[in-house]
């Protein structure tokens, strides 16, 4: 909601407002509560003073408008002696003391709650996007919104809440002030306003550059995101220096820009001091020679002023700090809509099980003007296991992704016994699909939480999870490390083979129970003797599952019930191993250059 981001405190209000809704009020209302205390018992000051003065018994003429204050107490009957104005400063300041602490502590919970509401936000949106959305956006941008700019925020909206109160503060002090000394109070008034033109191109300057700082933010995450994940190749091909010179040089960027706001925090911070004290004297010395008045009068009128004035440095610090990091709240925002134009279409139809087959039904896609399928149909029947075969770029992953719901076609459909899979939830759909992808999903963790992903390790649990690294052969390996099934495996699983990697990713999926196992070339990265156990294991699945493999080695797909054999987005040919040699060349050339 927040797109043009002036230096707008109600627009940023209504930001606010709408996440944290009347818990930001209340917050305010403290302040106002906590803020007139301090000013009432600051009040008390003078009859004090004068109580002193006319040995105990207290005067109002020097308290402006603000007498009736003291006509209040006395009304009610209070004797105003030195001893009941003493008591009663002691217990407003004690009062306010308590009263400032509920303050400080709601202040707290307003910022816990807006933080935890807007991460789960995004959490939220994320979950919800849709894949063909998801790799629209980059990974840098993504990351550095959901870390670096998040952290931004929260320093946002704590500055944002301390402004609000400040300002409570200023004008509570004002309008005691005007009580006391209307024209004293006025005069300064407009001299602090006027310095605050000054401050507002300043306040105008850092808000651009917090921005720049954001979208620096999103590349540099972008290249140390990429830095990390292909360090083995910049480190093995001596990249690494070339690509830190243009990481150096976004963080150079970042840094001239965090210098620039340094610059203008200097200017603001030294000339607050002389400015405040520079406006209180000439205002005391109009006031004093040519308006006259009651000293009294000026004088509480000054104490309540220039704690005024002290709130109006504080505010604008906080404002500073406020504006500084706004350039997260455009970040955010502008991530926040561009994910909700993604959402992804959910069909209120609950998948329970495949009874029949997966069809694809004349299906066609197209990225911009590359035609990746045309008019393909392909039946899966349900336990059977068929193959996706043809050179690279050929359709093969794509057609998986729209089997898998994650990308649409732009013609044609997929039908799960005869429904169109639109009308499906997909979550429902996809929790009975294993995904076996080309780059095995290893997270930093242990073996058994990367097979079981996270599950409680009970008894039945545990048996499951020796069952199934059984059946991929990886009990002896398991059994091996010291640690066992606790053993950790390293980022991206640093610390096990590649073929080792496949294995824990097949393992999580049977562990899944799930109906639809689809394979994308899962046994690519394999030696041949583990290839064969691998195949092995398909063959002991064919039958329980209904499988998809996208293979290259053929020798996995020799005993599959159909093969499907893709050229530029066309099924070209289709049937089991011995008649796809039979009848097709380019199959047979295939095989024969694998030696098969
Ligand atoms: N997100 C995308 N945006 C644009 N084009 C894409 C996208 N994904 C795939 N393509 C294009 O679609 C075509 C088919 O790609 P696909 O990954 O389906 O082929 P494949 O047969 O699985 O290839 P490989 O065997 O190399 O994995 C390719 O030309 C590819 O460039």
């Amino acid at each position: 909601m927040i797109s043009k981001y002036g230096n707008n405190l109600l627009q940023y209000f209504r930001y606010y407002y709408s996440i944290v809704g009347n818990k930001l009020l209340f917050s305010i209302c403290l302040s106002i509560i906590v803020s007139a205390l301090d000013g009432l018992g600051l009040a008390m000051f003078m009859p004090f003073l004068q109580s002193v003065a006319n040995e105990g018994k207290a005067a109002n003429d020097s308290m402006g408008n603000l007498h009736y204050v003291i006509d209040a107490i006395k009304g009610i009957g209070f004797p105003l002696t030195l001893g009941s104005i003493l008591a009663t400063m002691v217990i407003l300041f004690s009062f306010k003391g308590f009263m400032r602490y509920v303050e400080v502590n709601y202040t707290a919970g307003v910022v816990y709650f807006f933080m935890k509401k807007l991460r789960h936000k995004l959490v939220n949106k994320l979950q919800n996007i849709s894949y063909r959305g998801f790799t629209k956006l980059e990974a840098g941008i993504i990351q550095n919104n959901f870390i670096a700019e998040v952290q931004k925020m929260s320093q946002a909206v704590r500055s944002y809440l301390l402004y609000c109160q400040a300002m409570v503060m200023l004008i509570t002090y004002v309008s005691f002030s005007l009580l006391a000394n209307f024209q004293f109070a006025l005069l300064l008034a407009v001299s602090a306003g006027l310095t605050n033109l000054l401050y507002s191109r300043i306040y105008k300057k850092l808000q651009e550059t917090s921005y720049k700082i954001s979208e620096n933010g999103n590349n540099f995450n972008a290249y140390m995101i990429q830095a990390v994940h292909y360090f083995k190749y910049l480190k093995a091909t001596n990249y690494l220096g070339t690509y830190s010179v243009k990481l150096k040089e976004v963080i150079d960027n970042t840094e001239a820009l965090s210098k620039k706001i340094a610059r203008y925090n200097s200017i603001t911070m030294g000339l607050k001091e002389p400015m405040i004290i520079l406006i209180v004297v000439i205002v005391v010395y109009i006031q004093a020679t040519w308006l006259g008045g009651n000293l009294g009068s000026i004088i509480l009128s000054l104490i309540l002023f220039y704690r005024a004035l002290n709130f109006l440095v504080v505010l604008q610090q906080y404002w500073q700090n406020f504006i500084q990091n706004t350039g997260s709240i455009r970040s955010i925002t502008k991530i926040e809509k561009a994910m909700s134009k993604m959402v992804e279409f959910q069909g209120a139809k609950e998948f329970d099980t495949l009874r029949k087959e997966i069809a694809v039904v004349d299906v066609s896609l197209t990225y911009g003007k590359n035609t990746v399928l045309q008019k393909t149909n392909i039946i899966i029947p349900q336990k059977q296991t068929v193959a996706f075969v043809g050179e690279s770029g050929s359709g093969k992953t794509s057609l998986a992704n729209i089997i898998m719901g994650l990308i649409n076609p732009d013609k044609g459909t997929v039908l799960l016994d005869g429904i169109s899979l639109t009308e499906y939830n997909l979550d429902s759909y996809r929790k009975r699909i294993g995904y076996i992808s080309q780059d095995p999903v290893i997270f930093n963790d242990s073996i058994f939480n990367n097979v079981t992903f996270w599950a409680e390790p009970t008894p039945a649990n545990m048996k499951r999870f020796w069952e199934v690294i059984d059946l991929v052969s990886l009990k002896e390996f398991v059994e091996s490390q010291e640690q066992k099934e606790l053993t950790k495996l390293g980022d991206h699983g640093l610390l096990i083979s590649g073929g080792q990697k496949q294995r824990i990713s097949i393992a999580r999926e049977m562990f899944k129970n799930v109906e639809i196992l689809v394979l994308d070339e899962a046994t690519s990265a394999l030696d041949s003797e583990t290839e064969l156990m691998i195949q092995e294991n398909i063959e002991k699945l064919h039958g329980h599952y209904t499988m998809l493999v996208i293979a290259h080695r053929l020798s996995t797909i020799k005993n599959v019930d159909k093969i499907y054999l893709l050229d530029k987005g066309n099924v070209v040919i289709s049937g089991d191993f011995e008649n796809m040699v039979q009848n097709s060349d380019k199959f047979k050339r295939m095989v024969a250059l694998q030696g098969l």
